[in-house]
């Protein structure tokens, strides 16, 4: 098991998950949003789930859900973390966190300075942060999108939770980022997949190898 502990998220086949498992993946992530390419079903997801061996978090990644979609999905799939990737407030987070209780993960989408109080304000609210690059104006997903930010904006900041890098991460670039940010976690969907929402085996491997 590598010292950085490894999310790979978007998976959507058996397969993905038994290669997850294999380069030693620490979180899985199930993506819950009609217009992403990584979008499943419950029972999909429910299947994916029961692939995954005790002591891996499962994670639902969903975009500003209501409580009926969040109902649905906890009361189908057997999940070990909450992750809000969309505009929620931090007054959201709290009610999901009180609702569900389950850790709750709050993307911060990152593209300038001015972005970095946000992390403060999710920091005192969210069980964990995940530090994203923010998508362009007009992107059809708020995430997934395969772009990185600049690293150098977060160098040596720390937050009071634990937290994740992720935005355009690959296997070519994920040590750099993790020296220039100091990242004891990180995130990666686009960068381990063959064609859009399509992961493959050996670009998993290979991004954990270069990340631990
Ligand atoms: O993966 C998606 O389809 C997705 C959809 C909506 C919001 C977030 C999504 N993915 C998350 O985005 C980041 C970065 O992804 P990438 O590596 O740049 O492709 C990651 O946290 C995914 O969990």
């Amino acid at each position: 098991m590598p010292d950085i502990r490894v999310k790979f998220c978007g998976l959507g086949r058996v397969e993905d998950v038994a290669a997850a498992v294999a380069a030693g993946a620490a979180y899985v992530g199930f993506v819950f949003f009609a217009k992403s390419p990584r979008h499943l079903s419950l029972d999909r997801a429910a299947e994916l789930a029961a692939a995954v061996p005790p002591g891996l978090c499962k994670v639902a990644l969903t975009v500003n859900a209501d409580d009926a979609a969040l109902d649905e999905i906890t009361g189908a799939v057997p999940l070990d973390m909450l992750q809000l990737h969309g505009s929620e407030s931090p007054e959201r987070v709290a009610a999901v966190k009180a609702r569900y209780g389950l850790p709750v993960m709050k993307a911060v989408g990152v593209a300038t300075a001015d972005d970095l109080p946000a992390l403060e304000a999710y920091g005192r609210v969210a069980d964990q942060l995940l530090v994203d690059a923010k998508p362009v104006p007009g992107a059809d997903l708020p995430g997934g999108n395969g772009v990185a930010f600049d690293w150098r904006l977060i160098a040596g900041r720390r937050w009071p939770v634990p937290w994740m890098l992720a935005g355009g991460l690959t296997p070519e670039n994920v040590a750099e980022a993790i020296r220039l940010t100091g990242a004891r976690q990180v995130d990666v969907s686009s960068g381990v997949e063959r064609a859009r929402g399509v992961k493959d085996a050996a670009l998993i491997r290979a991004f954990a190898e270069a990340a631990g």
